[in-house]
């Protein structure tokens, strides 16, 4: 069927049709070739103006109906909560009114449809129906906004949230439903084709917006969303999502307050939380042991957003279903592997929490370690979670702990360009003026495994540097015995094979392959097999966020973090910034807007290693 696509939301039907008989997204599928994008063009979407664009969409999502036949929704998760009867609508309402916590507090936070609807006969739960309610805890603050509402939104255009679903923003901040449904409207975007309004979509999704205000340390603050909960779920199986979008100083209160007094009797409860897990391995460990007084492992989801990333997610697609790929991945055929991550903006408007952690921890440590991971793990023996995480945790417990000498940190400076004046670091009035925090970083890491011997594994990371890119390099051997070295001349180097694996922006894996000029002479050039997603898929890639949402509430937990990856991870980072504290080493300064400090080619030349994004010709 021909419709209308907006911007920047591919269908479910992508990762759900087909291979009925594997038992979550992940099955794996082929897709025929999708007809090329006709160039965006923007068009009107209700109020918003978007990116629109032709292709064919299913008229039916099988997300949704994939979502109803699995057992998801029942009650997966042992529960350490105490538990409530929640038999039946009546009684489940009943027991947020009659259970002593303070009926009276918990009547005056409902609004007066709300207290009719308790007061009244609730809609009875179908037998064997379940609701999904999702509180985005720090609903006022910027993640949620930027990114949480609109991917709950995506995923509700796509019918990919259950018939019965509720969502709640919870903060301090005092705010109506209506306040709430304004803030997060002019953030939505949606598709748009002739039959559908997309602004019917976007009222809908508003009209299971709700919103609670309370402290974040309040048990009757959340007892009080319970009950308002408790009014939505209208007596149905209720399974609860908290999402913490929060400072890591009160993860562990909401979770004991989420725990004791907005868990349901008999539904699941997850929380997912956002990073930064610690600080090092001994405060990540605390915050471990914190959320583990109230929740089980199996009820945490540490998200780490990369790994919700399209051609992050592809990593293991690419290396374990391409015969081309599996038999080169070692230390026998590839020199080097280069992680790489850069923003062309500085820390603006974040500089307060990124004083406290810097580059390594807000990059390196995290979204880098675990491409890294993916990349260089052994074959799992399944796609289950608990598989690919076993060996993620095995390679990372292979890798040697860092050190000053691996490592170059760099801190950009203000710069005047065309006129216009850069703002350095420290010039940020919430950083102090004296910071030596690092803003850019570049590392070199070993894997002290048979597989990977020898290779360095080099990451480099920064903040407001010439152009913003997340890549993955993977540079080759020489051809023993090459015969057409003569034509290479005397840079051997240059002459071998790279693989990229562009994570954005623009995603495309491509080949550096040499090949030979047309023409009757022999003259060699470096091409590239290049597979650019634009031209080569119709959909738009669904943002991180919308996959690791739609596999928490699933409960499908590969993408999430578990707690010995995370001890793991820090093992390998912990001495290195424990060194660079208590040596207060300066970070080398680099302009805003520069390709960072020259350190980092020293750092790679110690390894023999030139960095693969150094190379201005490269066009794809
Ligand atoms: N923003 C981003 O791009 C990213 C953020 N993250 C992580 O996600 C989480 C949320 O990020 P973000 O939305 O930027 O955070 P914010 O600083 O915007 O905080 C979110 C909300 O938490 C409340 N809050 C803020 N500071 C405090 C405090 N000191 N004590 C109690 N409550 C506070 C505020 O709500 P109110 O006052 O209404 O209660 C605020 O709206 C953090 O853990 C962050 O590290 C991770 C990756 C990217
Ligand atoms: O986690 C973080 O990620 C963002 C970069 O995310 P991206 O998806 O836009 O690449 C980074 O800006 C931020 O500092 C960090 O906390």
């Amino acid at each position: 069927m021909e419709g209308s696509l907006c911007s920047y939301r591919s269908s479910c039907t992508q990762s759900s049709t087909a291979l009925p008989k594997t038992s979550s997204r992940y099955g794996g599928l082929f897709e025929p070739a999708k007809p090329k994008l006709e160039l965006p063009r923007r068009r009107r979407c209700g109020s918003m103006e978007v990116k629109c664009f032709r292709t064919s969409i299913s008229p039916k999502s099988p997300c949704r109906s994939k979502l109803h036949r699995r057992s998801v929704f029942a009650a997966s998760v042992p529960t350490l909560f105490s538990s409530e009867s929640s038999s039946s609508s009546n009684s489940a309402t009943a027991t947020a009114l009659q259970d002593g916590v303070a009926t009276k507090q918990i009547k005056d936070a409902l609004s007066p449809s709300e207290e009719a609807a308790l007061e009244g006969p609730l809609p009875s739960g179908g037998e064997g129906e379940s609701t999904v309610s999702i509180t985005v805890v720090g609903a006022s603050g910027d993640l949620a906004k930027k990114k949480i509402f609109p991917a709950l939104f995506a995923l509700f255009y796509e019918g990919c949230l259950p018939k019965h679903f509720t969502i709640f923003g919870y903060a301090r901040s005092k705010m109506t439903d209506q306040e709430l449904r304004n803030l997060i409207s002019g953030t939505l975007t949606c598709r748009i084709d002739q039959r559908e309004s997309c602004d019917d979509k976007i009222d809908k999704f508003l009209k299971n917006c709700f919103y609670h205000s309370g402290q974040y340390n309040s048990e009757a603050d959340f007892k009080q969303l319970d009950a308002k909960l408790k009014v939505h779920e209208g007596g149905r199986l209720a399974n609860r999502l908290f999402y913490l979008s929060i400072p890591p100083n009160i993860f562990i209160d909401v979770a004991r307050c989420a725990s004791r007094s907005s868990s349901p009797a008999k539904g699941w409860t997850r929380v997912i939380v956002e990073k930064p897990f610690g600080r090092d391995s001994e405060s990540s460990a605390e915050l471990t042991t914190g959320l583990k007084q109230f929740l089980s492992e199996e009820q945490i989801y540490r998200i780490d957003h990369y790994l919700g990333k399209e051609l992050v997610e592809n990593l293991s697609v690419l290396r374990f279903s391409n015969l081309v790929f599996e038999p080169l991945w070692s230390r026998q055929y590839i020199r080097n592997v280069q992680f790489l991550f850069s923003e062309d903006f500085g820390t603006e408007g974040r500089g307060g929490y990124f004083d406290n952690y810097g580059i390594i921890r807000d990059i390196m440590q995290n979204h880098l370690l675990q491409m890294l991971a993916l990349f260089a793990m052994e074959p799992p023996v399944s796609l289950d979670a608990e598989d690919i995480r076993n060996e993620k945790v095995k390679v990372l417990r292979s890798m040697r702990a860092l050190h000053l000498e691996d490592i170059v940190v760099g801190q950009y400076k203000s710069h005047v360009r065309g006129g216009v004046k850069y703002p350095g670091y420290t010039d940020d009035k919430t950083v102090p003026s004296n910071s030596i925090t690092p803003t850019f970083a570049a590392a070199a890491l070993f894997i002290d495994n048979a597989r990977w011997d020898g290779v360095p594994f080099l990451m480099k990371a920064g903040k407001a540097l010439h152009n913003r890119r997340t890549e993955i390099r993977v540079q080759f051997r020489h051809v023993p015995g090459n015969l057409y070295k003569r034509s290479f001349g005397t840079d051997l180097d240059q002459a071998t094979n790279e693989l990229v694996i562009r994570v954005q922006p623009d995603e495309a894996i491509y080949l550096k392959i040499n090949n030979k000029i047309p023409g009757l002479g022999m003259r060699l050039d470096r091409s590239n097999l290049n597979l650019h997603y634009a031209d080569r898929y119709s959909r738009e890639i669904p943002d991180a966020y919308e996959r690791l949402l739609l596999d928490a509430v699933e409960g499908e937990r590969r993408l999430f973090i578990r707690s010995d990856e995370l001890d793991a991870a820090w093992a390998i980072f912990t001495p290195l910034l424990k060194e660079l504290e208590l040596r207060k080493v300066a970070p080398e300064l680099y302009p805003y807007g520069s390709r960072g400090p020259v350190g980092a080619h020293y750092l790679a030349a110690k390894y023999n290693v030139r960095w693969g994004d150094m190379n201005v010709e490269e066009k794809v």
